[in-house]
């Protein structure tokens, strides 16, 4: 087996309908580059569908999607030669991973079909018309002729189209995107909760700030009432003193007064009997 060159390559495809339409200027080093065609299945719209494009159309495939891409190109391999397919690494730097396979069988007629994945970070963006897809030739030392599933491919067929549009696409982003949602749920349930607990610490606090009041002002009604009280023990006990000394002094006084009404007593009694003698003197006198 060998692979056809650019020069055959191209006497080829020029002499016989094995790709068409056909453009010369799409043979590139022994392979010619098919494009985009009309036909388009992605995972991630809604609902899931074939699109067909309009000439120049863009697409985008997102990261973590899958896509069905029909060449714009119809196939007809000859009976002689096997076609080997691939996706140009300039897309495929991108991140676009061709899943679907790599050959393409003696006697196969049709479209051909590229199940791709965007395997990359970022959207990858292909139009209709776009040179995306190279082929190359190889001669079989036989004839093969084909009567598989994919003949007569012209459109994308039913079957690859039912198996993507089932379920959820458990892609990278799509699960990101539900570990984000289930992040996003989970802030705002702990923000309710720190809400909670926060009118909590709130409520807490108040409390403990009338705690600290009433502590507060029973403390100082206490030192209120023990400085009172120490005053009027001090004024108690300076009164009481000084009521004993009074007393004290009354008492002083009142035996003194005593003394003196003792000798005045005396003294009236010695001035009565002084009398008395002056009167019998007296007395005494005037009989004489
Ligand atoms: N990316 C591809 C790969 C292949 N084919 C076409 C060309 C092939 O000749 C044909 C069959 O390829 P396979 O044998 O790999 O596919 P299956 O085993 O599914 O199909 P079958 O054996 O029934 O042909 O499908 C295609 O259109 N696009």
């Amino acid at each position: 087996m060998s692979f056809i060159g650019t020069k055959s390559l191209f006497q080829l495809l020029q002499a016989s309908d094995v790709i068409f339409p056909f453009d010369e200027n799409n043979i590139k080093n022994g392979a010619y580059e098919l494009s985009l065609g009309g036909q388009v299945f992605q995972t991630d719209t809604k609902p899931r569908s074939i699109k067909s494009l309009s000439i120049g159309q863009e697409i985008y495939i997102a990261p973590g999607q899958f896509a069905l891409l029909l060449t714009e190109e119809k196939v007809k391999i000859p009976e002689t030669k096997i076609a080997f397919i691939s996706i140009k690494a300039g897309i495929k730097f991108k991140g676009l991973v061709n899943v679907s396979g790599f050959h393409v069988d003696p006697g196969f007629e049709g479209n051909l079909l590229f199940s791709v994945y965007n395997a990359g970070p970022s959207t990858i963006v292909l139009k209709r018309g776009q040179k995306c897809f190279p082929i190359w030739f190889a001669e079989l030392n036989e004839k093969q002729d084909y009567s598989g599933t994919h003949e007569k491919q012209f459109s994308i067929p039913v079957e690859p189209v039912e198996a993507l549009s089932q379920g959820d696409l458990a892609s990278p982003s799509f699960l990101l995107k539900k570990i984000d949602d289930g992040y996003k749920i989970l802030d705002t349930k702990i923000n309710n909760i720190d809400d909670i607990q926060k009118g909590k610490i709130e409520l807490i606090e108040k409390e403990q700030k009338a705690i600290d009041y009433l502590a507060k002002t029973a403390l100082g009604l206490m030192v209120i009432i023990f400085v009172k009280f120490i005053f009027d023990w001090v004024v108690f006990n300076y009164g009481l003193n000084k009521g004993i000394e009074i007393k004290q002094k009354e008492v002083i006084v009142d035996s003194m007064i005593n003394l003196k009404l003792v000798e005045k007593k005396k003294l009236l009694i010695e001035i009565d009997s002084l009398q008395k003698i002056r009167n019998v003197i007296q007395i005494k006198n005037d009989r004489r």
